[in-house]
């Protein structure tokens, strides 16, 4: 079940969130990419996490901040070069995430060679749910993930979709990244990305497990 408990403990941490992207290739195909042959890593700040009650601020720089909705992995125990057969040791749970993105921001980005921090790693880019037990989510290779905007579902796909598998993932971050308790893997988003405004009200879950709500407000 979800425990709030054991995720104060990881948020108090304030543990590395380490975000995969284009692991969809439906997704990575909707942004005109090339689907990814090895997976493409980049980092949330600490302060990107927020918890449901509180709103998802908008950055006063960008005209399009984009949902993606993810299924996050929750560190249990840390490694160093941890390999594929027993990564699934290190995870103590799952949680719903966001990340929040400014897209036209990471347009820019892109052209200009430069990286996406102002586009993804501002304060409230990662909406977090309750922890969920590794025991709820028998298989979380065969889940569904989705998320509606103002009761319009936008985005629903199956984990069965990804192209890195979570112990391929664990074991390719932790030989470049040592991981730690706490720390938090978004593992991609599936298709149906789009521009929310503010005042819109995302309401996301995975299956009947867990959801989670956030409203957007505009960065004062
Ligand atoms: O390359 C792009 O245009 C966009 C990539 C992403 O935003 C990647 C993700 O964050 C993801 O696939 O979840
Ligand atoms: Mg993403």
């Amino acid at each position: 079940m979800a425990s709030s408990k054991n995720l104060s403990r990881f948020w108090e941490w304030g543990r590395k969130i380490i975000c995969v992207g284009r692991n969809y290739a439906e997704h990575a195909k909707e942004l005109k990419n090339a689907v990814p042959t090895e997976p493409v890593l980049f980092l949330k700040t600490p302060s990107a996490y927020v918890r449901e009650g509180a709103p998802i601020l908008m950055p006063y720089y960008t005209n399009s901040l984009h949902h993606e909705v993810e299924l996050g992995v929750v560190i249990g125990k840390g490694g160093k070069d941890i390999a594929q057969s027993s990564a699934m040791d290190h995870v103590e749970g799952y949680a719903l995430c966001l990340d929040m993105t400014a897209r036209d921001v990471q347009d820019q980005c892109k052209k200009k060679g430069l990286p996406w921090t102002l586009a993804k790693a501002f304060d409230t880019s990662c909406p977090v749910s309750d922890l969920i037990s590794r025991e709820t989510i028998k298989d979380p290779h065969n889940i569904k993930i989705w998320l509606k905007v103002n009761d319009v579902l936008r985005q629903e796909g199956s984990t069965s979709s990804m192209i890195f598998s979570i112990p391929f993932l664990i074991s390719y971050i932790s030989r470049v990244i040592t991981l730690e308790e706490g720390d938090l893997i978004l593992t991609g988003t599936p298709k149906g990305v789009a521009a929310v405004q503010e005042d819109d009200e995302m309401v996301a879950g995975i299956d009947d497990i867990i959801s989670m709500r956030f409203r957007i407000k505009k960065q004062l």
